[in-house]
């Protein structure tokens, strides 16, 4: 049995619903031989650590009564510096100015040779290749499946499963709040606010949702893919932006009157990176309804392939977690 010693940084819908999910698949991983300890829980008023693996239900129970885990004031890059595990787990909020909290927890984990899995799209958008490159030098695994797409899988589909294959484009709904939004506002008439709120209720709104509803999440997004699938030294300047604020219900109405929805359409190829909403067809495979993402991958030797799945949401995106800690340690 390998012993995989790991922390969570951030214990918000994602981080919960990485521990929810860690308790739920330890039989499982069990048997393909891993057993997943985690040493350390961090949110942002501190942290819990026990070195022989904190009690992960608990976590979530105090996290529910009392708001927090903190039992300890110690912060994601002490908890790094400090206990010894394998790999960081990092699913603070998505800040594309500075990094957040997440760019400071994935350099320390590096600089101490440890692996990182994450969701956070904030670091990746600002310092792609400062982050691979410090991966590379300390021989650590950077694993990033969740950041794109939630459950869907976009980024280890282009690079592993279709090795081999240039990618030319990609294009497709890649945010599950926005998608949400529009499919309700349309099939139930309900109002834009309420929804939006509903969608931070369930989890699926970022920290900060106007990063969903102004097209921001999905640049972000779309520049990690022209980095990890293309190659290419993107950044968010590189991308034309519109979100789904300006789209109103008689807007939708009338595309749908003559065969359309509307969709937040984001489309990446080494020359161009935009998002905008669009018309779509109602029958096209990118029409697809509520928190769900897809993405058509264009390539040169297999054609086009579509993908669909969650875009978001804690036990899904977790999902996506789960998949990278098993392609780094399984076998
Ligand atoms: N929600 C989704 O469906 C998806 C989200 N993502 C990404 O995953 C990440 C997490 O999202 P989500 O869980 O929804 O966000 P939440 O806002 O629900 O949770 C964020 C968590 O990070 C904690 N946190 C904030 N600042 C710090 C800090 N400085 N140190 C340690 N912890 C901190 C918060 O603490 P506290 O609880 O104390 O406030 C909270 O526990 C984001 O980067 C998001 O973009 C990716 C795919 C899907
Ligand atoms: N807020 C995002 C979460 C996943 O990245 C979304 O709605 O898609
Ligand atoms: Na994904």
């Amino acid at each position: 049995m390998k012993t995989v010693c790991c922390s969570i940084l951030g214990f918000g819908a994602i981080g919960q619903g990485v521990a929810e999910v860690l308790l739920k698949k330890k039989e499982y991983l069990e048997n393909i031989g891993l057993e997943v300890k985690v040493v350390a829980v961090v949110d942002s008023k501190g942290a819990t650590i026990n070195p022989e693996g904190v009690d992960l239900a608990n976590c979530l129970a105090r996290k529910r009564t009392d708001g927090t885990v903190a039992l300890e004031n110690l912060s994601g890059v002490e908890v790094i510096q400090s206990v010894a595990h394998d790999l960081v787990i990092e699913t603070t909020p998505t800040n594309i100015r500075t990094g957040g909290a997440g760019l400071q927890n994935m350099f320390a984990a590096f600089q101490t040779g440890k692996d990182v899995i994450t969701s956070n799209k904030g670091p990746l958008t600002l310092k792609y290749r400062e982050l691979m490159e410090a991966a590379k030098v300390a021989g650590s695994h950077f694993r990033f499946e969740a950041t794109v797409g939630g459950s869907m899988p976009i980024i280890n589909l282009s690079n592993e499963v279709l090795a081999g294959n240039k990618v030319k484009s990609v294009k497709g709904i890649l945010n599950g709040t926005c998608n949400y939004i529009l499919t309700r506002m349309l099939e139930e008439r309900a109002s834009y606010n309420d929804i939006l709120a509903e969608s931070m209720q369930l989890g699926i709104a970022e920290t900060d949702p106007t990063y969903d509803v102004e097209g921001i999440d999905t640049a972000c997004k779309l520049v990690i893919l022209a980095n990890a699938i293309f190659g290419l030294d993107a950044t968010y300047s590189d991308v034309e932006v519109t979100g789904i604020t300006k789209v109103t219900p008689e807007a939708l109405e009338m595309a749908y009157e003559r065969g359309h929805v509307i969709k937040l359409i984001g489309e990446v190829s080494r020359e161009r990176i935009h998002v905008a909403p669009r018309l779509v067809p109602i029958n096209h495979p990118l029409a697809v309804g509520g928190t769900l993402n897809v993405a058509s991958v264009e390539t040169e030797l297999a054609g086009e392939i579509t993908v669909t799945g969650k875009g978001a949401g804690p036990i899904e995106t977790a999902s996506a977690i789960l998949s990278d800690l098993i392609a780094i340690y399984g076998n």
